[in-house]
């Protein structure tokens, strides 16, 4: 059996009484697409966060690739090959798209001052090239990203993250605020960039999602947390099938 890409083991993390995350354990393996879900405030996000290193977390570890990678910072961790979206958009409505991509790779490599000013190409071009075409978005390249609609953000958004050449990228509800009509495109474009790697990497995805039609086509196995904990992992099918979660979450 080959290695987890991604192993979480023992992870907690307590707001105060709030005991957001109580002891989570869980796998990624390398090609694999990964979902989370479970009710608001099961503690995904505070999960999400403590794996990225945006928070740190109270007990646990982390391993990336069989490596210790608990407590080092976004920027480590994205030099390492782990990318990720917010729930809220991260690109710049004053920049092109084209624009966008590429100071989001300049980012990448510690350029703290890339945000501030006009990006030159840095070599980088060829690179933003590539995803536009694979993310079907040549048509709006040249466009000022805020004159797309939220759905045509939200894949440059995703697209930023793979800028950086990931092997696994964290995806916070992808679908959030996206007309249903453009959700079919997005599963499609994240099984793409699964099965067809563009910088010779095949891209592994943990995606937090309450789009449940979304989730059960997208992934290979699903997380379901509640109340901090881990209720159960499986296929689409095994969760679909399981009292417990149709009972504390599926079923309401
Ligand atoms: N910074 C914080 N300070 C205090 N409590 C917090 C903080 N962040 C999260 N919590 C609490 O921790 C618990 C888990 O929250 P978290 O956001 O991780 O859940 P979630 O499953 O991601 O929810 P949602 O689906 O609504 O995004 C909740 O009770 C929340 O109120």
């Amino acid at each position: 059996m080959s290695q987890a890409l991604l192993k979480v083991n023992g992870l907690k993390k307590a707001y105060g009484a709030i005991q957001a995350v109580g002891g989570v354990s869980f796998e990624v393996m390398p090609g694999e697409i990964f979902g989370v879900i479970g009710p608001n405030g099961s503690g995904k996000t505070t999960m999400f966060n403590s794996v990225l290193g945006q928070i740190s977390p109270d007990a646990g570890s982390i391993e990336l690739h069989g490596k210790n990678i608990t407590g080092l910072s976004p920027l480590e961790l994205s030099r390492r090959g782990v990318g990720r979206t917010f729930q809220t958009l991260q690109v710049f409505g004053k920049m092109t798209v084209r624009d966008n991509l590429i100071v989001a790779a300049q980012e990448h490599k510690g350029n703290m001052f890339s945000r501030m000013f006009a990006p030159g190409d840095s070599g980088l071009g060829e690179k933003a090239d590539a995803l536009i075409d694979q993310f079907r978005i040549r048509h709006v390249a040249d466009k000022l990203a805020g004159t797309l609609s939220y759905g045509q953000q939200k894949l440059v958004d995703i697209a930023m993250a793979f800028m950086a050449e990931p092997d696994l990228v964290l995806l916070d509800e992808p679908c959030a605020g996206v007309n249903p009509s453009l959700v079919g495109g997005i599963s499609t474009l994240l099984k793409d960039l699964n099965r067809n790697p563009k910088f010779g990497k095949k891209a592994s995805f943990v995606v937090i999602e309450h789009n449940m039609d979304f989730v059960m086509d997208l992934c290979h196995r699903i997380m379901v947390m509640v109340e901090g904990r881990v209720l159960a992992i499986g296929t689409p099918a095994e969760i679909r099938g399981n009292k417990e979660v149709l009972d504390a979450y599926l079923g309401n």
